[in-house]
Order: structure tokens, then C-alpha cells, then sequence
């Protein structure tokens, strides 16, 4: 995956550095990024790079590594300015972007996920769920109403959706998916447990907590069997 700028009117394309970063690292920036936060709350201005890798879980030469992607090597003895770094990985993860996200599906997932305060801060509106449920149309999800999924199309051009999450039954994601995608959005997350098709230029994301702890299952059963072998970090 490459981190790409969307080509959306009223977004600024990201720096060249921001781009063609390695998925793996793609996800460690988002845990610097989450400690320089904290440090930010606690005042603190300058980090060095073996504190930053400790506070993220990660040795020094990865996290130079990663941050060489921004273009970015800190200062030999003075380290990293804790508040030009966080805004230089925001930009590199198109944080600083306007993402405007609608939710489809109103159940328990999409429900929950609606009234999480958290995404916000983080750069994420939650601006519209659907629903194909006559009886959850309507009703409010924060400070949100359920609309209609029949009016998905006018309702994504009226809020200016650039990003959908599915949280419907698998039976209908890939038909909401391609509507979608009609619509053009072009950054979608699924929790539907299927197999998605989209076009290449559609970033599509998947996320399966079953999966998740199946990995934690397996490493936690080496953990107990010694004789299975040294543990890799599940990351
Ligand atoms: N990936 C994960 O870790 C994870 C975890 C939990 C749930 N899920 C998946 O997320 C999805 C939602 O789970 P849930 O527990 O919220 O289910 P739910 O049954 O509570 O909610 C699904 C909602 O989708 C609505 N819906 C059905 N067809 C629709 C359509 N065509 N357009 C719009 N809305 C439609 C339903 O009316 C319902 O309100 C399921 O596919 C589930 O398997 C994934």
C-alpha cells in the first residue's frame, strides 16, 4: 500500500516524502504518532530518538528508519521537535486532510462506532450513517439521524463524504461497496466478512478482529509451550 493523496477538490496533495512509504511502517507511524501526542499533552518539546522508540515499542534504528521516509533525521544530540514531527507525520497520513466519513449500516458495529468521540481529534467527521431498516431510519445516533440507504448517493454529495465505513451484513457489502464507489469514494473500511472487489484505484481496507485474535490465540499458546520457540511481537 502506498499512502496516495485523493484526488478531491479542496484537499492539498501531500509532499513527494509522503508518499511510497512501506505498509509496515505506514502502521508504526500511527503509534509515534499517538506518543508524540502524548508527550504534546505533557509539554514536552524535544524527544530524542531513543525515547520516542521506547514510548512506541520499537528499537531507534527502525524508528530512524521509518522517519527517514518523511525525510526526516532529527538532529544528532538535540533530537526531535516533538511538535514539528507529529504535524510531519500527520501530513505524510493525510491527517491534515479534511476526511469526512459516512457509516453504512446502523446496527450494533456501526452504531457503536458513530458514537465514538475519539475520531474527531484525530482528524476524522463522522458526517452521515445509513440504514436500509425503515425502523432505524430516522432515529438519531448522537447528533447524527439515520438516513435512508436509498438516498445514498444525494446524502454523500450534500455531506461531502471522501470516506465510507461498511458495517453491513457481508450479503449486501459488495453491492453497497460498488455504489459507493460510483459515487466516488475512494477510501473505504469494511468489517463485513467478505471478500471485496473494487477498482485499483479505490484503497480499500479490511478489518477482522477474528483474525486478530486468532494471531493473539496463537501467540499466546507459544508463550505458554517454551519449547515452541522464541515469540515474534504480533504487531
Ligand atoms: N470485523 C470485525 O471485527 C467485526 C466485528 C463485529 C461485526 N462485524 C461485521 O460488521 C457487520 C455489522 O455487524 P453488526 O453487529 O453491527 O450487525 P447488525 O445486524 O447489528 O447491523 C447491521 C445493520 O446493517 C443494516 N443493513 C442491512 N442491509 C443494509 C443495506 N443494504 N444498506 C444499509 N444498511 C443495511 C441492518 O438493518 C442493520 O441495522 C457484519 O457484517 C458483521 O459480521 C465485523
Amino acid at each position: 500500500m502506498t499512502v496516495t493523496t485523493p484526488e478531491m477538490p479542496g484537499l492539498h496533495p501531500v509532499g513527494d516524502t509522503a508518499r511510497h512509504i512501506p505498509p509496515a511502517s505506514v502502521a508504526r507511524l500511527t503509534i509515534y504518532l499517538r506518543a508524540l501526542n502524548s508527550l504534546l499533552a505533557e509539554g514536552i518539546e524535544r524527544v530524542s530518538s531513543e525515547e520516542l522508540a521506547d514510548a512506541a515499542g520499537v528499537n531507534s534504528p527502525m524508528l530512524r528508519k521509518d522517519l527517514s521516509y518523511l525525510g526526516s533525521y532529527g538532529t544528532r544530540g538535540v533530537g526531535y521537535d516533538v511538535q514539528y514531527l507529529n504535524r510531519q507525520i500527520s501530513i505524510a497520513l493525510g491527517l491534515t486532510l479534511d476526511w469526512r466519513v459516512a457509516i453504512l449500516g446502523a446496527g450494533n458495529l456501526g452504531r457503536a462506532l458513530a458514537g465514538y468521540s475519539g475520531f474527531v481529534s484525530r482528524g476524522f467527521e463522522i458526517v452521515a450513517i445509513f440504514d436500509a431498516d425503515q425502523l432505524v431510519v430516522g432515529s438519531e445516533v448522537g447528533y447524527l439521524r439515520v438516513s435512508a440507504v436509498d438516498d445514498l448517493e444525494t446524502v454523500l454529495e450534500r455531506t461531502r463524504t471522501n470516506m465510507a465505513v461498511l458495517a453491513v451484513p457481508a450479503s449486501v457489502a459488495q453491492e453497497l461497496c460498488d455504489r459507493l464507489v460510483a459515487a466516488g469514494i475512494s477510501s473505504i473500511l469494511s468489517f463485513a466478512p467478505v471478500v471485496l472487489q473494487v477498482p485499483p484505484h479505490v484503497q480499500l481496507r479490511k478489518v477482522d478482529m477474528s483474525t486478530e485474535l486468532q494471531i493473539l490465540a496463537y501467540h499466546a499458546q507459544r508463550a505458554q509451550e517454551p519449547d515452541l520457540g522464541p515469540i515474534s511481537r504480533a504487531q
